[in-house]
């Protein structure tokens, strides 16, 4: 399928492989009165807020969903392109109209005006707050973002739920406006409306194996300044619901993963790292690769390094970047701590159960995925993406030993040349070993999360995608998309993604160059450059 098919079949089918029709009701004069339930989502240009948005518009027409979204880094318009008006791909491609169930604001959550206009405009009786910063790797350097976006972030969109729910109806009377309603009919009425803060099992901390599964009634024991933010901001929720009867539910998922999430995460950052590793320009040879393990803590060559091997320091360098601009997968530590993983669909599948059916003042943990530590996670990965098995190898070996021997007895000099490149192919693929490189540590890296889902289960939710399929369709995504989707991405994968890039960057400008195919800008993305709603510089 060339490109603009997939781009066709995905604008015709959502991730769940169902028609994209508009079939929502008439919008009435205020614009969202027909609708049952009015939505605002934030975070909903990123990763899973995207998945979930493409759920509830499709399947229930009857809602309407208002995104809010600042688009950073990891996030793109691209992720809700079946929605946005996009003049050069209608130009091009037969396309349905966007649904009119959703409008999206570019906006950030920290802004109380914002927020609060668009609340208040688009009558909102549903929140479901996901817009975080939630790379731990960012955390350890830039903490006091983590606090902005997500503590602060959490409680703006707080307090002005708390005005949008528990404010009355105005009534008109002689004497101007008075509100009629008693305190206990304003709690009825917040009753109807909900506010589901998306957090993460990582407020539980690590969980060590032999130790139980954490219940919702766990202590909170963060270890992180991510981790940490997120269960500051549950406090906060908490402290709403027992305050001001904000009727909110709490959600704590696995790690997830699938198509169209950043690649600094460790599922798609090794994904995008090995897809380089086809064009990469591998330019030694095995025993030399093998000295990329002299990149040390933080990628940086270790010192004795170019001593010990008679090296010059350009040799040194051209090594190093041949391994940060792909090929490799940096391993933290040892790669002994393991995440649970669970497909992105069934997490909007999590979170659309709990909308429906969850429980005011509950915590509901998001689990069950697949287990799998880091090192093995990266061996399963470069096996099924770049290794040439050992078998392969010796096969490959002999047939041009044969060939070899066929030419020589027949006088012959093509066996000797078809001989010498498959050793040359041969030399140049690494094995599974050497494509793994130990960085240092994470400055605290739990060593796993371990939550007990029964109370979500018995809701009715339980994941659909398993691990093999839900691997391959997400290796198949990033090689459609992975180059183009987000711009420029090659910072993403570098060891610790966001900390050190001023450091490898400094050291030579020809890191960047280095990349092996041409990344291009957001602006050179072709959904992106098409939007109207594409911001001049997004805020921070
Ligand atoms: O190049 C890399 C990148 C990561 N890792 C390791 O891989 C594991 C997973 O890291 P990452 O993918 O960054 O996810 P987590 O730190 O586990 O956090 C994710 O999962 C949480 C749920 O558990 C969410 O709350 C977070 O937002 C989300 O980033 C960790 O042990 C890392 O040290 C590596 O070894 N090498």
């Amino acid at each position: 399928m060339n490109s603009q098919d997939a781009l066709l079949n995905e604008i015709h089918n959502d991730l769940y492989g169902r028609s994209v029709i508009n079939t929502c009701p008439g919008n009435t004069s205020d614009g969202t009165a027909a609708y049952t339930k009015r939505i605002l989502l934030t975070g909903g240009a990123g990763f899973i807020g995207s998945a979930l948005v493409r759920k509830l518009v499709f399947n229930y027409p009857q809602y309407f969903v208002l995104v809010i979204d600042k688009l950073d880094y990891c996030s793109s318009l691209n992720n809700l392109h079946p929605f946005l008006p996009s003049p050069t791909l209608s130009a091009q491609l037969p396309r349905p109209p966007p649904p009119t169930n959703f409008k999206f604001i570019h906006g950030d959550i920290t802004d109380c005006e914002t927020v609060q206009t668009a609340m208040t405009a688009y009558q909102i009786d549903t929140v479901i707050h996901l817009a975080a910063q939630t790379h731990v790797d960012k955390s350890f350097g830039e903490s006091i973002e983590f606090t902005k976006n997500n503590v602060l972030g959490a409680h703006v969109m707080l307090e002005a739920a708390r005005k949008a729910f528990s404010e009355s109806p105005v009534l008109g009377s002689e004497n101007g406006v008075v509100d009629t309603e008693t305190k206990a009919d304003k709690i009825k009425r917040m009753e109807s409306k909900r506010f589901i803060y998306v957090s993460t099992d990582e407020v539980y901390g690590e969980v060590p194996f032999g130790q139980p599964d954490c219940k919702e009634d766990a202590p909170l024991a963060p270890s992180n300044p991510y981790s940490a933010t997120k269960a500051a901001a549950e406090c906060m929720v908490q402290a709403y619901h027992k305050s001001f009867h904000l009727p909110v539910i709490i959600t704590r998922s696995n790690n997830v993963y699938g198509p169209s999430q950043y690649p600094e995460k460790i599922f798609p950052k090794f994904i995008m790292s090995l897809l380089n590793a086809s064009t990469a320009t591998i330019n030694s040879n095995t025993a030399a690769m093998s000295h990329l393990n002299g990149i040390d803590t933080h990628g940086k060559l270790r010192a004795d390094f170019s001593a010990a091997n008679g090296k010059s320091k350009s040799q040194i360098r051209s090594q190093r970047r041949t391994s940060l601009a792909g090929g490799h997968c940096f391993i933290h530590g040892s790669g002994e701590h393991s995440r649970t993983y669970l497909y992105v669909t069934d997490v909007a599948d999590a979170l659309d159960v709990i909308l429906h059916r969850g429980e005011v003042g509950q915590v509901y943990n998001i689990g069950a995925g697949h287990e799998i530590n880091n090192l093995a996670f990266a061996k399963d990965l470069i096996h099924r993406m770049v290794a040439v098995p050992e078998q392969q190898q010796q096969e490959e070996e002999d047939d041009a030993e044969e060939l070899r021997a066929d030419g020589d007895r027949r006088g012959l000099s093509i066996g000797q040349h078809r001989h010498q490149e498959t050793v040359r192919h041969l030399k140049k693929c690494m094995t599974c070993a050497e494509r793994i490189v130990f960085v240092e540590d994470r400055a605290f890296n739990d060593r796993r999360y371990a939550v007990d889902a029964t109370k979500l289960l018995n809701l009715g939710w339980s994941p659909k995608v398993d691990f093999e399929d839900g691997i391959q369709k997400t290796i198949d995504w990033y090689r459609d998309y992975g180059r183009s989707w987000w711009g420029d991405i090659h910072r993403a994968l570098y060891p610790h993604s966001v900390r050190l890039s001023a450091e490898y960057d400094s050291d030579s400008a020809a890191t960047s160059t280095a990349a092996p195919s041409p990344l291009p800008s957001q602006a050179a993305s072709p959904l992106l450059a098409a939007s109207p709603l594409r911001p001049s510089s997004p805020k921070t």
